[in-house]
């Protein structure tokens, strides 16, 4: 019986060698027969131009992706080069396995991810990848596709998206306050770690009524990014063995064995995922109810089949909303960090974009109105265009219809036939390197996205395939954008300033392969480090000391009036440290620190000096009873002047003179506030004060009509300046608070003339100030160079004048300030020049005009205090020391000074002019009758004073 027995086993098992190797033989030859079969004219795909070798057996494909790994997409890149040179009419669409196409043409996009009653699968093939095959996102069939993504889909909408804004807005101010807190940091850290952070903060929150809180840890790890990249590493393989996926399932057991990282996401996929799933469950049926509906327990009370509510199926749904809802967004705003930090032109442009309509950067206008700024969308777009979301194909199968493809290339029409039952898809990492649509496509330049008149083309927009297109397109889609424009936002008034890239360069950031999702060469990501801070306008209170403390109560007296920022900046101004950030060597004249400080100190200066020596002048004239319209237009134009000051100062306590860095925006907007205003009264006491030299100089030149005149003419432009100047301030944006609250332009609620109006009306004014003001000078000093009078005395003269004359040179400093408002850029800091160069000017004129009249203060004090007004003018002397400029030649005085007075006499012809000076001495005996009249003049009187002096010489 044994020796029977024994060779048996042996039997069968080269039977079943046999039989192995038979079936092996046969796959083989199926195989081939198969490949011949792709190959052949007989195979629906037959007509679509691509490699052999693809169109025979997934070969090509598996070298690329498991071999190569990842390398398929680049390579089906090159194959569309390939084709479009050796057959002129095949580019658009080659084939790249023997099943499927790929199509790089974005107009037939439509036709590929259709909507409405047509049908789209998603291949096999593709699906096989995903370990999350219960999930919508790896759902094969159309149908159930629809049944999954509906339920899920109500939580994305945009009014959905709206409702959880307030909580995107606090995770974005936890993100930029933790970022802030390491300021001062050497060591650089990969932004995208925390980027990572935020976005599964935000999806989880959402998902679950709770989140992760991965931006409450220390430090940005543990986070989902590297994890999702090593559990994404096994997706070719997958795809081709999908048998494999079963090892996934054992990934629970090992959790404790594995690296930290990977074991935290296997552990969120299939441990913590699945029990946040049955909570969600157990709380329903408890009948705990959360604030506002989670994503997770509202499936729970779905319409959805019983056996889509299964923990493991709704486990995948989590595990594929938790996964899309991290890596692509976080990867597409370290994207944006990235070339805003190697473009500080962008980065400019988009601050000064947000300033506008940003009040207060911790406290963001909400994400509709971020929406309607275009540079922000074009940034968001272009980041989104070079970040990719998926790079990798994502191929869809037309289940009940032929595609017909029909195009042009190389000037020449094609025409394709994609059977139905076939997959065809795009990649975006093709789509989105097409430079028919994106011209020199690896670069960034928001620009493209805007058309002439900065709005956003459409045009370009439909060559995005970022979210993909169709039934099946992005589900998370509101909610990325509602991120990225919060987030960058934020990061762009808050943190971008202050960070800096360390040892990251292009390649850093370049496609080299992907796995799924974009990947690069190294994996090195986005390393920054954040410079050192102080406690500034931009940074949470609550995170740092301040560098120097203010006394409390001094703090408490600014705060109640509105100080608020200028105490903590009063700090930052003080310290070293700060002052080292806030002064950049470049060209301005003045410093951000010493502007305001400048304002304050030259401004109250002049305004004091101006009110002594204008209250003396209206008092000496007014007690001689010779105040005259000059000297009501002096009053006038003094009380204006002091407003204006009064409102220079405030703006300069509320942020004026100081960059945009160093303000918040309702610093930013109540300076220029302020300084609108400002210019309003300033226009007027200039021209009221102008005024009122003019008149002072017409008495002056009483008899010389081309003179009066030309002081007529000044005194036409100086008031059509002003009203050109003051209507065309009020008219420049209507409503005019829309001025410095740009919010209400993006809004639409208000408008505002173009830029270029603003400057016009700048110069004019400025151009009719200086001309007028030398004018004012060069008028009076042609009247003293005709006059007869002492050296001494002219000289004194024109010491008045040429300080006078500063006054235009003041006002021509300030032109290439009023150039400024063409970059609007620091504005505040800018305008503040323009605000101290006229405070400047109008002072010299209060005081210029006004000195002159001192004297007779001071002669009343020194040698007349005991005289009335009446005896005053009659008991002058040669020994006053006085001098008059008159208007009549023949008039002669002995008096030393000057005075811009009208000497005049109604019967000139009856006066002589008397030997002046020295001659007065000599010896040589006077003529007695070359002297009709002796008579010493008060200076600034009007005509019946000097009548009624007259009288009194001709009474003595
Ligand atoms: C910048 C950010 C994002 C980009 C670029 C992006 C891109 C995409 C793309 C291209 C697809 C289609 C994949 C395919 O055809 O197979 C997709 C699908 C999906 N995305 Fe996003 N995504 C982003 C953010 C999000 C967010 C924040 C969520 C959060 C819920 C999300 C959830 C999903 C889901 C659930 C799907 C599957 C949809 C379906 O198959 O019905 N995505 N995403």
């Amino acid at each position: 019986m044994t020796t029977i027995d024994a060779p048996l086993p042996l039997y069968i098992s080269i039977l079943q060698v046999r039989y192995v190797f038979g079936l092996a033989g046969l796959y083989m030859a199926f195989k081939v027969l198969q490949a011949l079969y792709n190959v052949s004219p007989f195979h629906p795909l037959a007509r679509i131009p691509g490699p052999r070798l693809a169109a025979a057996t997934y070969l090509p494909e598996f070298y690329y992706d498991v071999v190569k790994f990842g390398c398929y997409t680049k390579e089906i890149k090159k194959l569309h080069e390939i084709y479009a040179s050796r057959l002129t009419n095949s580019c658009p669409i080659v084939r790249i396995n023997p099943h499927e196409v790929h199509c790089n043409d974005i107009s037939f996009s439509n036709e590929i991810y259709a909507v409405g009653g047509r049908k789209r699968d998603k291949p096999v093939h593709q699906i096989n990848g995903s370990a999350l095959g219960q999930s919508g996102f790896g759902t094969v069939d159309h149908d159930l596709h629809r049944l999954r993504r509906i339920p899920l889909a109500k939580f994305f909408s945009r009014a959905m998206i709206s409702r959880i804004e307030p909580e995107i807005h606090v995770l974005v101010n936890k993100l930029c306050d933790k970022l802030l807190r390491q300021s001062g940091d050497k060591e650089a850290f990969d932004i995208t770690m925390a980027y990572s952070c935020f976005t599964s903060d935000t999806i989880s929150g959402y998902s679950f009524g709770e989140s992760f809180g991965l931006l409450d840890q220390k430090g940005w790890y543990p986070n989902f990014r590297e994890p999702m990249a090593a559990i994404l590493q096994p997706v070719f393989v997958f795809r081709f063995f999908p048998w494999t996926k079963a090892s996934v399932g054992l990934g629970k057991l090992l959790v404790d064995y594995m690296p930290k990282d990977i074991g935290l996401l296997v552990r969120t996929l299939q441990i913590d995922l699945p029990a946040r799933v049955r909570k969600a469950k157990a709380d329903m049926d408890a009948g705990i109810t959360y604030d506002r509906p989670t994503i997770f327990a509202s499936l729970l009370q779905s319409d959805l089949d019983l056996l889509d509510k299964e923990p493991q199926r709704l486990s995948d749904e989590a595990a594929a909303v938790v996964g899309a809802g991290t890596e692509t967004t976080s990867w597409a705003m370290s994207v944006m960090t990235y070339h805003l930090l190697r473009k500080p032109e962008v980065l400019a442009k988009l601050t000064q974009e947000l300033e506008a309509v940003v009040q207060d950067p911790k406290h963001l206008p909400g994400w509709l109105v971020l929406e309607t700024l275009p540079y922000l969308g074009a940034v968001i777009q272009e980041g989104l265009r070079l970040s990719y979301g998926v790079s990798s194909r994502t191929a869809r199968i037309p289940t009940e219809e032929n595609l017909l493809y029909r195009g042009e290339w190389n000037k020449k029409p094609v025409e394709h036939v994609i059977p139905q039952g076939y997959a065809v898809g795009m990649s975006a990492f093709i789509t989105h390197h097409d430079e028919r649509a994106f011209p020199n496509s690896y670069a960034f330049a928001p620009e493209r996205w805007l058309d002439e008149n900065n709005q956003r083309r459409k045009d370009i927009e439909r060559s995005m395939l970022a979210f993909s297109h169709g039934s099946r397109a992005c589900l998370g889609m509101n909610l990325a954008l509602c991120e990225l424009y919060l987030a960058l936002a934020a990061l762009v008034l808050r943190v971008i300033p202050h960070m800096r890239l360390s040892d990251t360069t292009d390649d850093d950031l370049a496609y080299d392969h992907d796995m799924f999702i974009p990947m690069t060469k190294e994996n090195r990501g986005v390393r920054v480090t954040i410079k050192d801070l102080r406690l500034g306008p931009h940074m949470s209170s609550a995170s740092t000391s301040p560098p120097l403390d203010l006394c409390s109560r001094g703090k408490a007296f600014l705060d109640q009036r509105g100080f608020a920022g200028w105490a903590s900046r009063a700090q930052n101004y003080l310290h070293p440290a700060t002052m080292a950030t806030t002064v950049n060597p470049d060209d301005r004249f003045i410093q951000p620190v010493e502007l305001p400080l400048a304002i304050l100190v030259i401004s109250s200066i002049f305004l004091i000096l101006a009110l002594i020596t204008v209250s003396l002048r209206t008092y000496t004239r007014a007690t001689r009873g010779i105040f005259s319209t000059d000297d009501a237009f002096m009053v006038v134009g003094t009380v204006a002047y002091t407003a204006a000051t009064c409102l220079s100062n405030y703006a300069t306590l509320v942020g004026l003179g100081r960059l945009n860095e160093d303000l918040n925006s309702w610093q930013q907007s109540e300076a220029i506030k302020y300084y609108v205003i400002w210019i309003l009264v300033y226009v007027l006491a200039l021209a009221t004060v102008k005024s009122s030299i003019c008149i002072t100089i017409v008495r002056i030149a009483s008899t010389k009509i081309n003179l009066r005149i030309a002081v007529y003419v000044l005194l036409a432009i100086t008031w059509a300046s002003f009203f050109i100047t003051f209507v065309g301030t009020l008219l420049y944006c209507r409503p005019v608070e829309t001025m410095w609250t740009p919010a209400l332009a993006i809004s639409g609620k208000g408008t505002c003339a173009p830029v270029d109006t603003f400057i016009i009306l700048g110069h004019t004014a400025t151009v009719s100030t200086i001309v007028t003001d030398l004018a004012l000078v060069v008028l009076p000093a042609i009247v003293l160079w005709n006059t007869q009078m002492k050296k001494q005395a002219k000289l004194q003269a024109f010491g008045l004048l040429s300080f006078a004359s500063v006054a235009s040179i003041i006002t021509m400093v300030r032109i290439p300030y009023v150039n400024r408002f063409v970059a609007q850029k620091d504005l505040p800091f800018w305008v503040a020049h323009i605000m101290l160069c006229s405070n400047v000017e109008t002072g010299i004129g209060c005081i210029a005009s006004s000195v002159p009249s001192l004297r007779h203060f001071f002669r009343s004090d020194s040698s007349e205090s005991s005289s009335g007004p009446s005896q005053k003018k009659t008991s002058g002397s040669n020994s006053n020391n006085r001098f008059t400029v008159g208007s009549v030649p023949r008039l002669a005085s002995t008096n030393q000074g000057f005075s811009l007075a009208t000497v005049h006499h109604g019967r000139a012809e009856d006066w002589e002019r008397l030997n002046d000076g020295a001659s007065d001495h000599s010896d040589t005996p006077i003529d007695p009758r070359s002297i009709h009249y002796k008579q010493t003049y008060a200076v600034d009187i009007k005509m019946q004073d000097i009548e009624t002096d007259v009288e009194h010489g001709k009474a003595l």
